[in-house]
C-alpha cells in the first residue's frame, strides 16, 4: 500500500532547462491514476522562492512532492521546516534537475517514470536537516572553490543551455587556473577548540554529494545526526586540484594526504574575506557560517 496519502506535487516547471514542465504532467498523471484524481494537487513555481512558500502553505498534505533540482528541493525542505512538527508533511522527490545530488543520495532514479513507481512503494525515512545562519539545508554546504565552481556553473548553465558533468567539468577547470585560492579560517567543532588553518575546498556535507554527483564525503550519511565535513589544505596547485577533482568523482580522493576530515553537530567557521558560498547549489552570503543538524527532522519518502 502507498504511504503517500494526499500530495501536494510542488514543480518547477524551468528546471533542467524548461524540462520540469512536461515532467510535471508526466508526475501527475501517474500519480493520479495510483491514487485517485483528487489525492494529488498540482502547483507549478512562478519563480524564485515560489516553492518554498507553497510548501509553507502544505500543512493540510501528507505528502509534499518536490520535482525540479536541487534548488527547488532546498526551497520546499525550507517551507517544510517552517511548519511545526506535527503538521509538517514528508518529502517525496522527483528529480528533474541538472545536479541531482540529494536524488542521488536517496538512491531515487533520474527518470520521472521509475521516480514515481518508486515513490508510490516508498518507505519513510527521517533524515538530519543541516541549519546555517537560519538556512536550512538538504545535502552540501562549502565555500571557496567548490562552491565557485557550483556557483560558475549555474550562470555557465542559463548562458550556454549545457548541463551535467560535462558543465561542471568545464566550471571546474577555468576555476582551478584562474581562482584558485587561499582562504584563511577559524573552525570550531562541537564545543572543541577554536582551529585555525588555510583551505582551497571547504565542504559540510549532510549527505555524499555536491556538484553533480562528486562523492565529497562518501561516508557521509542522511541519518546519522552528524555532519561530515572534508577541507582541502594548501598548497595545491591547479594540477593537484584537478587530480584531487577528478578522483572525488568515485570519492577516491579521501587517502590524498591534502585532504582532512571530521564530523560534527554543530561548527561555527569564519573567513577572514567573504567566500564563494554555496548551500544546495544555491548562493549564500556571509563570512561567518554557523551551522548545526536537525537530527531526524523530515520523513523522507524513500
Ligand atoms: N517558474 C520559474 N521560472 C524560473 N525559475 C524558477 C521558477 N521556479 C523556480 N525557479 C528557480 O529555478 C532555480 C533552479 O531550479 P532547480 O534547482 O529546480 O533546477 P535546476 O537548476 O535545473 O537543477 P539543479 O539545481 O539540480 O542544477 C531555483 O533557484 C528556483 O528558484
Amino acid at each position: 500500500m502507498s504511504l503517500l496519502g494526499r500530495v501536494l506535487l510542488i514543480a518547477n516547471p524551468a528546471a533542467q532547462s524548461g524540462a520540469g514542465d512536461a515532467a510535471a504532467d508526466r508526475a501527475a498523471e501517474l500519480l493520479r491514476a495510483a491514487l485517485g484524481a483528487d489525492a494529488v494537487t498540482v502547483a507549478r513555481t512562478a519563480g524564485p522562492r515560489h516553492a518554498c512558500a507553497l510548501a509553507k502553505a502544505a500543512d493540510g498534505a501528507d505528502t509534499v512532492v518536490a520535482l525540479g533540482g536541487d534548488g527547488v528541493i532546498h526551497e520546499v525542505v525550507n517551507g517544510l521546516m517552517a511548519l511545526p512538527v506535527v503538521a509538517r508533511p514528508q518529502l517525496g522527490v522527483i528529480p528533474v534537475g541538472s545536479g541531482n545530488d540529494y536524488a542521488r543520495a536517496l538512491g531515487i532514479p533520474a527518470q520521472v517514470d521509475k521516480a514515481c513507481a518508486r515513490l508510490l512503494h516508498a518507505k519513510v525515512r527521517p533524515v538530519d536537516i543541516g541549519c546555517v545562519n537560519g538556512e536550512f539545508f538538504a545535502e552540501t554546504l562549502s565555500f571557496g572553490l567548490d562552491a565557485a565552481i557550483a556557483l560558475d556553473t549555474m550562470e555557465r548553465r542559463k548562458r550556454t543551455g549545457k548541463s551535467g558533468t560535462v558543465l561542471y567539468m568545464a566550471s571546474g577547470f577555468d576555476q582551478l587556473f584562474h581562482h584558485l585560492d587561499e582562504r584563511v579560517y577559524r573552525l570550531q567543532l562541537d564545543d572543541g577548540p577554536v582551529m585555525q588553518g588555510a583551505s582551497i575546498t571547504f565542504a559540510v556535507q549532510m549527505g555524499p554529494y555536491y556538484g553533480g554527483g562528486f562523492r565529497i564525503c562518501p561516508d557521509a550519511s542522511l541519518d546519522d545526526g552528524l555532519f561530515d565535513l572534508c577541507i582541502s589544505n594548501p598548497p595545491i596547485g591547479p594540477v593537484g586540484a584537478a587530480a584531487i577533482f577528478l578522483r572525488a568523482k568515485n570519492g577516491n580522493h579521501v587517502s590524498s594526504p591534502r585532504m582532512e576530515f571530521h564530523q560534527a553537530r554543530k561548527m561555527r567557521v569564519e573567513f577572514d574575506e567573504m567566500p564563494p558560498a554555496q548551500v544546495d547549489g544555491e548562493r549564500i552570503e556571509a563570512s561567518v557560517f554557523e551551522a548545526e543538524v536537525m537530527p531526524a527532522a523530515l520523513r523522507v519518502l524513500q
